[in-house]
């Protein structure tokens, strides 16, 4: 049999996550063998740069899917919340694993919680919507931006740049830093990003004997979920440049998404809700996208 290439950026959280994936191919598959093709991409190499600036979070895929077309790979290993709303036709996503812990981290060594910051502390994050809720929380905190990969961003934290900072937690617990984690961000009250803590893996959309190899790695809850948040970000044009949330549950046939949009300046946020049954992930994620816009979030996404 011939090997099955994995394309994956070479930060430590790609390159584990990209292992996880290997590991689970070989445990179903005993013949297989796997190989990982570590590559550099745009979006890694610009990181201290504004991504809207260069062209958004698809830099970090584009240098994956050349290297399938070219036939370097034959599939790629994403954090699904960073694969952008519409792929390009010759690719799909022929799996979505089961996800991990949504939501985010308040991580710092100082203070407990994100209520127990001192007044005016400094808060590292370079999300808009992590942005957006901190300040709608804490209107007294000095927001300030923080880029790079998650142990760049724990190593400007413990070098005393910031009090604290906010990182998802299924990034630390996947590196084994979840002690670093002080408090869990929950919904109801902090929502994630769509599709945060999921891996999926993208292929040839014309390369069915690989479909069909990863496929068995489909977790079906994950991706209803993940395709009702996603349907809701796609319909209000979310990318990384706007503060918005979501987060989707699946309770027996039901579907419950909860999304935000949010402004990061003032910490304005509009918030709305849906339910729907669990083969409608698409009209639930549109449903809640237009009560946000009925709520007022176009003025928010349009910059004010
Ligand atoms: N923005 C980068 C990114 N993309 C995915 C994760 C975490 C893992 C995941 O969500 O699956 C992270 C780090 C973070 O936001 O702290």
């Amino acid at each position: 049999m011939t090997p099955l290439r994995i394309a994956t950026r070479k930060s430590a959280l790609a390159l584990w996550q990209t292992e996880h994936v290997a590991a689970r191919l070989r445990a179903l598959h005993p013949q297989l063998q796997v190989e990982l093709v570590p590559l550099s991409t745009r979006g890694d190499e610009v990181l201290d740069r504004s991504l809207a600036t260069i062209g958004g979070k698809g830099l970090f895929l584009k240098e994956l899917e050349v290297a399938m077309l070219d036939g370097v790979a034959d599939i790629a290993v994403h954090s699904l919340k960073d694969v952008p709303m519409e792929l390009d036709p010759p690719f799909v996503l022929a799996a979505v694993l089961e996800r991990a812990d949504p939501f985010d981290a308040f991580v710092s060594n100082d203070h407990a919680s994100l209520a127990a910051l001192p007044h005016g502390a400094r808060v590292g994050t370079s999300s808009l919507r992590r942005q957006a809720q901190l300040r709608a929380r804490r209107p007294d905190l000095e927001l300030v931006d923080l880029r790079g990969n998650v142990n760049t961003r724990l190593g400007k934290l413990d070098a005393g740049q910031y009090d604290a900072i906010v990182l998802a937690c299924a990034g630390l617990q996947r590196l084994g830093l979840d002690t670093r984690i002080r408090e869990r961000l929950v919904a109801p009250d902090w929502l994630p990003a769509g599709a945060q803590g999921a891996i999926a893996i993208e292929c040839r959309a014309g390369d069915s004997a690989t479909q069909a190899l990863v496929g068995a790695l489909e977790h079906e809850a994950t991706r209803l979920c993940v395709e009702t948040e996603r349907a809701m970000n796609r319909r209000l044009h979310g990318s990384c440049q706007v503060p918005i949330a979501a987060y989707c549950t699946l309770d027996g046939s039901t579907l419950h998404l909860s999304g935000l949009v949010g402004d990061a300046a003032s910490g304005r946020c509009v918030r709305a809700e849906a339910s729907g049954a669990r083969k409608s992930p698409t009209a639930v994620g549109e449903a809640v996208a237009q009560r946000l816009l009925d709520a007022g979030a176009g003025a928010l996404l349009a910059g004010g």
